[in-house]
């Protein structure tokens, strides 16, 4: 249960105001600063979400910590222009990444995860829950969104051929570093501090159990990131039950901490998937025929390749799987209420021509 973050007595409110941060240390840089200009800054100073409660946003800036109403098109990690006076006209700067997912359900509705992520960590252990075909997915949600994938391998500790899973995990995409590690070990700040310089935010995504959170608490140096958040939730430090926010982390990165990182799907992600079978498209351009689906046609490129050993059939087969799933995924509210319309037709004409029975 949340608690209503304007009522009630209790706050500690000597420890509310006037944040010591930097635009730098939350996440600022040039791709921002180029979409604002000076008079602009000025008026409506730019203030990053770090926090989404069911009640609105919690955005800080530069000697700034404010609320903005809740917005379907605004999520945590984005960069607002903060309009002091209404806070819900302020200005959303165009995303360096954002992940989203289709939302489950009949209307399947995009949702924002997250936006300006720099590194999405993709963690699988060297275990039973190492899944090349997840990998790939996850690699490829990851270059949809405009970040970049790590691959990080934990429980290298228990497994008796670590070696092999990150050969396994290197095949996913030449262009996707691997790191493999004992997350609970000192090593993790170290083997992740490329992609947690100072000011970068990154997210860890990955089946349950994995090590997400301790990695993440590694990363925080303490037990519990909870008491290392931003600021709670509500500035005045009392807790709430959200779990959708930004942490910054003593070696200067920004952490996302989210639950919807656990169950994205694919949809319109089909340049991410291009990405992540690089080898592939580029042999299509070698088929004979420019529509070639790759499967008995003469002149084809890739089965010639499978045939001759240079490419795995399982990761062409892989590839396939991932197309389909993200052209399911991607139709349309409109597309899917017109396959459905079709669909009740057929089914009214089923149902009648069975004759009644009750
Ligand atoms: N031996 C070993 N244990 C690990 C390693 N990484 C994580 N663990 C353990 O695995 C268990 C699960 O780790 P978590 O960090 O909670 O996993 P998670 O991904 O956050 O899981 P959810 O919170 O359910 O999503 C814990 O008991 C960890 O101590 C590792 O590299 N080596
Ligand atoms: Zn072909």
């Amino acid at each position: 249960m949340g608690r209503d973050p304007e009522g009630g007595p209790g706050g500690h409110d000597d420890d509310a105001k006037a944040i010591p941060v930097t635009l730098q240390q939350l996440g600022w840089g040039p791709f921002f600063a180029a979409q604002v200009d000076v008079d602009e800054m000025v008026a409506t100073p730019p203030v990053r979400v770090v926090t989404v409660h069911r009640s609105g946003f919690q955005v800080l800036g530069e000697g700034i910590e404010a609320k903005v109403p809740p917005r379907a098109d605004v999520t945590v990690g984005d960069w607002l222009l903060l309009d002091r006076d209404t806070p819900a006209a302020s200005r959303t700067l165009e995303r360096s990444s954002l992940l989203k997912r289709r939302a489950p359900g009949h209307d399947r509705q995009v949702q924002l995860i997250a936006a300006n992520i720099d590194t999405v960590f993709i963690v699988t252990s060297c275990n039973e829950d190492f899944n090349i075909a997840r990998l790939e997915r996850y690699v490829a949600l990851t270059f949809e969104s405009g970040a970049e994938p790590v691959i990080v391998l934990t429980k290298t500790d228990l497994a008796t051929d670590a070696a092999g899973f990150v050969e396994a995990a290197r095949g996913v995409s030449d262009r996707v570093a691997v790191v493999a590690l004992d997350a609970r070990a000192e090593e993790p700040g170290k083997a992740l501090a490329e992609w947690c310089r100072p000011g970068r935010t990154v997210a860890f995504l990955g089946s349950s159990g994995v090590g997400k959170s301790t990695l993440t608490n590694a990363l925080a140096g303490t037990e519990d990131i909870a008491t290392q958040a931003v600021r709670e939730a509500d500035a005045r430090g009392r807790h709430t039950t959200t779990r959708r926010q930004l942490y910054m982390v003593p070696g200067g990165s920004i952490v996302l901490d989210t639950p919807g990182m656990r169950e994205l799907q694919l949809a319109d992600a089909a340049s991410g998937i291009a990405d992540v079978f690089e080898d592939i498209e580029a042999l299509t351009t070698g088929c004979r025929f420019r529509d070639c689906a790759h499967d008995t046609e003469p002149g084809c490129a890739v089965q010639q390749a499978v045939a001759e050993g240079r490419l795995d059939a399982a990761r062409l087969a892989r590839w396939r799987k991932l197309q389909e799933e993200d052209a399911h995924n991607s139709l349309s509210l409109n597309q899917r209420r017109s396959k459905d319309r079709a669909f009740g037709k057929v089914v009214r004409q089923a149902t009648k021509e069975k004759p009644r029975n009750r």
